[in-house]
């Protein structure tokens, strides 16, 4: 059998500022070639922890290694060995797309072909726009276009399809999928469940500084076992039932209705739903208990 060893490995990752337990003894493994979405509120500690993990933030305690080294300590090729879209990047203004990809092309010792790189994420028609006259969704596609440039083994993407419009993303996605296809370990972070949902193969949430719950999408918070909520009209209105076997459900209404069930819909808790209830579920648990408060 072979094995690999994963892309990411974390071991009881602390990360504090002052007076805040921002990172709270996270434990993750990232596996090679793995499209994983790291999701969670504002605050919950993902920058922190995504950061430490590209080198840009030390770590208070907890054992870290990221294609086989410490972030904290990298080797000199390291760097060029992952990928890295950040959240909010700027500068560059008066350069044109092309002179952009075509400089950091340079940094990179088996760059990927710019013009290669320039049609992938959307941008074949902005070659001599100067950065500074790019939307806000297509200076994203640039920040893509730098993140892969290098053909990165490993590529963080944070929140990278903010601002981006719904045609825009689905490029997006297909590009992502591309890559996965290629082989790259992504790391993505983002607020769009939809994205995680159609991108990641397995998703960990984490809420004030630790990870809640990790799983594919479709069998997180124990989603795949919920009961199933069929709808449908009658004379006197809508009617819904919770089941656990809808399609028996549905036959005994087809032959009530002596055929086609008006108004017939079926839905299953969303990605967003079980999201919601967890992120719910951890705020609930970290509340200090009524007892306990007038104790
Ligand atoms: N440089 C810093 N100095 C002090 N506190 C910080 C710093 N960076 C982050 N924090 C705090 O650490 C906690 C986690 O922040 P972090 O940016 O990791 O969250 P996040 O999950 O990425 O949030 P978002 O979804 O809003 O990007 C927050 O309470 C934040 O205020």
């Amino acid at each position: 059998m072979v094995t690999t060893n994963p892309a990411v490995t974390v071991r009881g990752l602390s990360k504090g500022y002052s007076g805040t337990r921002a990172v709270d003894g996270i434990d993750l493994d990232i596996e090679q070639g793995e499209v994983f979405a790291l999701l969670g509120p504002n605050g919950a500690g993902k920058t922190t922890t995504v950061e430490i993990l590209e080198g840009y933030r030390k770590r208070d305690a907890g054992e870290v290694t990221v294609l086989g080294q410490d972030p904290g300590r990298p080797g000199q090729d390291w760097r060029s060995r992952i990928g890295i879209v950040l959240q909010n990047t700027g500068g560059h203004d008066d350069l044109t797309v092309h002179e952009v990809v075509h400089h950091f092309s340079g940094y990179y010792p088996n760059a990927r072909e710019p013009e290669d790189v320039i049609a992938a994420v959307g941008l074949d028609d902005k070659h001599k726009t100067r950065v500074r006259h790019l939307s806000g969704g297509q200076r994203r596609r640039l920040d893509v276009a730098l993140g892969i440039l290098g053909r990165p083994e490993l590529l963080f993407l944070d929140e990278p399809t903010t601002g981006f419009d719904p045609e825009a993303r689905r490029e997006f996605w297909g590009l992502v999928s591309s890559l996965a296809d290629d082989g790259t370990t992504i790391l993505l972070t983002t607020h769009y469940l939809d994205e995680a949902e159609h991108l990641a193969g397995r998703v960990g949430i984490i809420a004030g500084g630790r990870i809640v719950a990790l799983d594919t999408p479709a069998e997180l918070g124990g989603r795949a076992d919920e009961q199933a909520t069929v709808r449908w009209m009658t004379p006197d209105g809508p009617r819904e039932e919770a089941s656990a076997e809808p399609t028996q459900l549905i036959t005994e209404l087809s032959s009530r209705f002596g055929g086609e069930v008006p108004g017939l819909t079926v839905s299953r808790p969303t990605l967003e739903d079980v999201y919601l209830r967890l992120i719910g579920e951890s705020a609930d648990a970290s509340r200090p208990s009524e007892n306990l408060e007038h104790a």
